[in-house]
């Protein structure tokens, strides 16, 4: 027999698995609403314009080459990527593969290079980052942060937890659009959050996943980083161009590891590029350079802005959409929540047999923990939505 005989079959990822499960509904009225990943309001993935734009730049280029890029990456993607978050040179920023590869990258680094193990992450956040922490040889642990009676902030909780938590540790934190809750702190919130982690010598590590998503503004979302990196302290930050510039398979994404000074940034550096060569050596060169093409250039810049803008929009366009239907419906419940969130996804308070209701029924496709993403919605399958939401709560 094989030698993998005793290979059992692995279960499909609690979010990647819901669009496996879509693909093999031959229903026409079937809804995806899992993957958060953009939809326009026909129910079609969106390629930005301007990185079309952009594209045909890099094609018409002809003296571009597929070299080898250096283990750091593109230079130029680094550097403008580090930039609207990050103005000083106390900064080793190195492209990686995507939001999962910087998370993947910055943990592996701190198991290996940082005295503290421990990571906190919020209770709930993305399925993946379990995971990934707990594979690059951290010791995974939760705070506080969604409180499902107010379905906001459990702040009181969220500041107990990081307060009791060991001097040094690592705290994940959402930059913004927290998923799959839709609950960010506020301004103010961030403030008490920065303090109290300064004064414990906590150290962030910011997932940017969504910036620009939450707000339709990119400077908006990067408040919460920016706090961090204007009181002169450390940090570090994922950064992910799958859902603001729409390059999701392109796998681009930056790990900015912010220092007390310029020269322990260059041996952070120094250090990040022995945990990238006997991982993938080196990353993709086609979608670091779309996105260098548009940050560099002011005209393609603001014409990202405004595209970016008009994807958030329609999402909190589809927020209103689902609340009306479900008041005109009279649906029992209270479902402000679905408009107070932001980002890309509504934590709907739906149970995993509700869920499981609505999907044999309706053919409605979303994760087990109740999270609908809002980007898979258009004005034609919101009633759909609805109508489920409906019967499975009444
Ligand atoms: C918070 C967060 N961080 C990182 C990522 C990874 O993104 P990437 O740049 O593609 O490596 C995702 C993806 N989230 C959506 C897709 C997924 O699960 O992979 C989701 O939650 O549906 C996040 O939601």
């Amino acid at each position: 027999g094989s030698v993998f005989g005793n290979v059992v079959q692995a279960p499909e990822d609690p979010i990647l698995g819901v669009t496996v499960a879509y693909n093999k509904d031959p229903s026409p009225v079937k809804v995806n609403l899992g993957v958060g990943a953009y939809r326009t309001e026909e129910g079609k993935p969106l390629v930005l314009n301007v990185v079309r734009r952009a594209e045909q730049l890099l094609v018409n280029d002809l003296s571009r080459v597929k070299e080898y890029l250096p283990i750091t990456g593109l230079a130029e993607f680094n550097k403008l990527s580090a930039n609207p978050a990050i103005q000083e040179n106390r900064v080793a920023t190195v492209q990686c593969l995507s939001g999962t590869g910087s998370l993947r990258v910055g943990a592996e680094f701190l198991a290996k290079h940082y005295h503290e193990r421990t990571i906190y992450i919020p209770l709930p956040t993305w399925g993946n980052h379990p995971k990934v922490f707990t594979l690059a040889g951290l010791s995974v642990k939760t705070y506080r942060y969604y409180d499902p009676t107010t379905r906001g902030l459990n702040f009181q909780g969220l500041l107990e937890d990081l307060n009791a938590s060991p001097t040094g540790a690592i705290v994940l934190l959402h930059a913004c659009a927290h998923n799959p809750t839709g609950v960010d702190p506020t301004v103010e919130q961030w403030e008490q959050i920065r303090q109290l982690m300064r004064s414990k010598e906590l150290l962030p590590f910011f997932d940017s996943a969504y910036q620009g998503f939450a707000s339709g503004n990119l400077d908006a979302d990067a408040q919460s980083v920016r706090l961090f990196v204007a009181d002169g302290g450390e940090l570090l930050a994922a950064q992910s161009y799958a859902k603001n510039m729409g390059l999701y398979g392109e796998r681009v994404g930056a790990l900015s590891i912010v220092c007390r000074a310029a020269d322990v940034a260059g041996r952070v550096e120094s250090q990040l590029k022995l945990v990238i060569r006997p991982m993938y050596s080196n990353p993709p060169i086609h979608g670091a350079s779309i996105v260098a093409t548009i940050l560099r250039d002011r005209e393609l810049y603001n014409e990202w802005t405004v595209e970016l803008k008009a994807m958030a929009d329609r999402i909190i366009s589809m927020r209103h959409l689902l609340y009306d239907a479900l008041r005109s419906r009279g649906t029992p419940g209270d479902w402000s929540h679905i408009i107070k969130q932001i980002g890309m996804f509504t934590f709907t308070g739906l149970n995993t047999e509700q869920v499981a209701f609505m999907t044999r029924e309706y053919h409605i496709y979303m994760t087990s923990d109740g999270r609908i993403s809002m980007a898979g919605l258009s004005s034609r399958t919101v009633p759909h939505l609805a109508d489920a939401i409906h019967a499975a709560v009444t």
